[in-house]
């Protein structure tokens, strides 16, 4: 093998220890992530996180989830360089690695800046300042290492075997593929209006482009609270997967409207504005301060109550009963990729039979001839369409209001049966969109 020069830079240039600053919140991060917390935890609670600013926090965030969506393909760049693999318990060392990798592979950052930091990285921790060596070299063969190589991985490189399996057998192999392919990159930011007209105003002041119809689409991210609006609560952010079940509704002007697990209020928020007199009903305080504040930001109005749905008991029967189920969320995986890693084949059977005891409580409050729908933000069948199967089944008295175009602005997101069926394969050249599964009952007259 020719020598190389070696890739650190022995000086520490100002620029190198803030960065270091940027990288260690990152490993920091991603150990949080492996003690059990989700990605919106972790990023709350970690210190030297918090104490980033503007650029260096923006880089942070960027090998977070670089390293998240990217996991299986960085080990692909590094492994085949060790002399034997590495331990499953060496976690720090394997991380420090996944972040090189990120940095050299595919966030541009001059191969040694991303080797000098790593190093400094393991040497600053008592488990991993023994590997600074054999880090220092490994940095040095990624940034030979043939991009070719990486190109050539199949998309499902980076998604768990069992996840595949259920996203070529429900969605079919070439959505598949494009779901994985739309998972690896930073999703767009949908800010969802009041009415299609709102939208339209404000669609050349972002310079964003429509989508559905009462969304925009902004590519270009920075942070939400300086976007013009913000303040004076115009719109609110949502995708625009999980803005077409609170539609299924249709006009609910002066409409009794229950919206249940409702937190943070992305619906509630659709339903109010669209004038129901809605009541929003979740478990969680601190999901519902959100809702609240949403609430009053965008000035709009809702009943609410901290409460277990399994629980909850109104006295009057509703127009519309909108139940948006707990589920694995891994119609969510553009944004939280955490969840790839964290969540399991066997949680979505626990969470099925949550979703059919709820849909079996909420039953009760619906008015004869009112509506029931049924959301969940899962790419999974079991928290969907077999949902919606064993639902009709076992409750003859409501029957299933196919979906039409009109309901969901022509974008293709019906399913055989007449369901909602979103997936991020759906919009892909513009970054798809969330996974969303809606069924639509009404309970006979
Ligand atoms: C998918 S999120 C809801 C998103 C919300 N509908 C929106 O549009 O912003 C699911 C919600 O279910 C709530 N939840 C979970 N179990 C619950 C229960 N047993 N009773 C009430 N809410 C529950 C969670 O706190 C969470 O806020």
């Amino acid at each position: 093998m020719p020598k190389n020069p070696p890739i650190t830079q022995p000086s520490k240039k100002p620029k190198i220890i803030e960065g270091l600053a940027s990288r260690g919140a990152a490993l920091d991060i991603l150990r949080l992530l492996r003690s059990g917390l989700a990605l919106d935890e972790a990023l709350s609670v970690s210190k030297t996180f918090e104490s980033l600013e503007g650029a260096d926090r923006g880089f942070a965030r960027a090998l977070v989830m670089t390293v998240l969506r990217r996991r299986n393909t960085l080990d692909e760049i590094y492994a085949p360089f060790l002399d034997r693999p590495l331990k499953p318990n060496q976690h720090e060392v394997r991380t420090i690695l996944r972040l090189a990798a990120a940095q050299i592979i595919f966030l541009e950052t001059p191969p040694h800046a991303a080797a000098s930091t790593a190093v400094d990285l393991a040497r600053e921790r008592r488990e991993t300042a023994g590997f600074a060596k054999l880090i220092n070299a490994l940095c040095r063969r990624m940034a030979e290492a043939d991009p070719e190589r990486i190109k050539a991985l199949p998309p499902r490189t980076d998604t768990p075997g069992w996840f595949w399996r259920k996203l070529e057998r429900s969605h079919g192999a070439k959505a598949a593929r494009t779901i994985a392919q739309v998972h690896a990159s930073e999703p767009p930011l949908d800010l969802t209006f009041r009415t299609s007209a709102d939208r339209d105003e404000w669609a050349e002041k972002l310079g964003a482009e429509p989508v559905g119809e009462v969304s925009l689409r902004q590519l270009d991210r920075g942070r939400t609270e300086n976007i013009e609006g913000y303040e004076d609560g115009i719109w609110w952010v949502q995708d625009l997967a999980a803005t077409l079940p609170a539609r299924l509704a249709g006009d609910v002007a002066g409409k009794r409207v229950y919206d249940l697990c409702a937190a943070p209020g992305g619906k509630t928020m659709q339903l109010a504005a669209a004038g129901a007199d809605v009541t929003a009903v979740d478990i969680s305080p601190s999901r519902m301060e959100r809702l609240t504040a949403n609430l009053q930001r965008t000035n709009l109005k809702a009943t609410s109550f901290i409460c277990d749905v399994l629980d909850w008991q109104p006295e009057d029967l509703a127009d519309v009963v909108l139940l948006d189920a707990p589920c694995t969320a891994t119609g969510t995986v553009r944004r939280h990729p955490d969840l790839l890693w964290s969540k399991k084949e066997e949680d979505a059977e626990a969470l099925a039979v949550l979703q059919d005891r709820m849909l079996d409580h909420v039953t009760a409050m619906v008015a004869p001839g009112g509506l029931l729908i049924f959301a969940t933000c899962s790419l999974l069948p079991e928290e969907g369409e077999e949902r919606a199967a064993r639902f009709l089944k076992t409750h003859p008295e409501f029957e299933r209001v196919p979906v039409t175009e009109e309901d969901v602005a022509g974008l293709p997101v019906i399913n055989r049966d007449g369901d909602l069926r979103c997936t991020p394969a759906v919009l892909a050249d513009k970054g798809g969109m969330d996974g969303f599964f809606a069924a639509r009952f009404r309970k006979k007259d």
